[in-house]
């Protein structure tokens, strides 16, 4: 019988693709170029699985002609590329990468606070071109034991981050759709955004990107947080209106930003972001570390492999769909 055709439309790692290549005939996209939509809407018709990566828009148009799909996966928590309605509406689970990843990205989350608050790369910058004594004395430090977190999305990340947060001695407050029954358990405490903003000394955003959360932070936001916050963003890029975080920046609404992800990505550059030189900003490398993109790729692995099987997978989002044990 001939193996299940799983679709890679892009390069992913090479120890994941020998183990799932051992259960399935992988057809693979390698070159350079960002694979064009028709072809990979060609390769579908044929397919029993899709590896989807985060620069594909995955919705029924996408699938439309792929009669075989049994399950598509990516090696990521959010799933914003991802129409999931339209998948359930064809019985085909998605599987993404949860808690693998929530300690790795939890700690360069606080990384980005930490540096932040004591604007770690702008010293180092003074001291590599000879500037040690002449470095600006208004570029301070924030001693954040004394200070207030506020956590926008306090989920798993969020949880993870906080935890970290309390052993460097910071008061943590967080904000969700509604307050979590266990929030004791964690020593936060629930506000209301506008609480949260007027605060916080960090405001921290690790939210999934979804519409009521698009440009969630926006002119407004910024005018209602403290003059000298820092404001830090891992969740998504689109959940801010980056013109009104530079203008925030420009205008000293707020006092500093950190950010893992944001909009455009890649950032050129030249963007204005860059020049106003009160943002540190790193390429999207929150759950970049080798062990955890491991984790996260064998895992997208697993639930392909066992997606095809008719099998139930380890992590589904649309669990309605998921197969059931028999
Ligand atoms: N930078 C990076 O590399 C990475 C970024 N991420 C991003 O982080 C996100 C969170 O991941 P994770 O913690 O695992 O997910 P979880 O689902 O565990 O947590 C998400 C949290 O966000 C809250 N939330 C959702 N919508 C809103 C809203 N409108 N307002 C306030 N809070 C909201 C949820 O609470 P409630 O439902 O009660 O509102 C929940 O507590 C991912 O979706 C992804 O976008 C994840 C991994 C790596
Ligand atoms: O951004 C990364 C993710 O896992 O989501």
């Amino acid at each position: 019988m001939s193996k299940p055709v799983v679709v890679v439309p892009g390069l992913v790692r090479k120890d994941a693709l020998a183990y799932l290549g051992e259960h399935v005939t992988i057809k693979q996209w390698t070159e350079k170029t960002k694979m064009p939509r028709e072809i990979l809407k060609e390769w579908l018709k044929e397919a029993d699985a899709l590896w989807s990566i985060n620069n594909v828009t995955v919705d029924a148009d996408l699938i439309a002609d792929a009669p075989n799909l049994k399950v598509i996966a990516q090696a990521s928590v959010g799933y914003d590329n991802v129409v999931i309605d339209d998948l359930t509406a064809r019985q085909i689970p998605y599987g993404n990468t949860p808690d693998v990843l929530t300690e790795s990205v939890a700690e360069l989350a606080f990384t980005l606070v930490a540096a932040a608050s004591r604007r770690v790369m702008e010293n180092a910058d003074f001291v590599k071109s000879g500037q040690w004594e002449q470095r600006p004395s208004n570029i301070k430090g924030k001693d954040l034991s004394r200070c207030t977190l506020g956590i926008i999305g306090l989920g798993n990340i969020g949880v993870s981050i906080s935890r970290r947060a309390r052993a460097f001695g910071m008061t943590v407050i967080y904000n969700n759709r509604k307050p979590r029954p266990d929030d004791k358990l964690y020593m936060v405490e629930y506000r209301d955004r506008d609480a949260l903003y007027a605060e916080s000394d960090v405001v921290l955003v690790v939210t999934p990107l979804t519409p009521e959360t698009y440009h969630m932070i926006d002119k407004e936001a910024f005018k209602k947080m403290k003059k000298d916050a820092l404001f830090v963003n891992v969740g998504r890029g689109k959940i801010v209106d980056t013109e009104a975080l530079v203008w925030a920046l420009n205008e000293g609404e707020i006092d500093y930003a950190a950010l893992d992800v944001t909009d455009p990505e890649p950032l050129p550059a030249d963007h204005p972001l860059l020049k106003t030189g009160k943002a540190l900003v790193v390429p999207h490398i929150a759950s970049f570390t080798d062990r955890t993109r491991r984790d996260m790729a064998m895992l997208t692995a697993d639930n392909i492999i066992l997606g095809v099987q008719g099998k139930p997978l380890k992590t589904c989002v649309n669990k309605e769909v998921n197969y059931k044990e028999d």
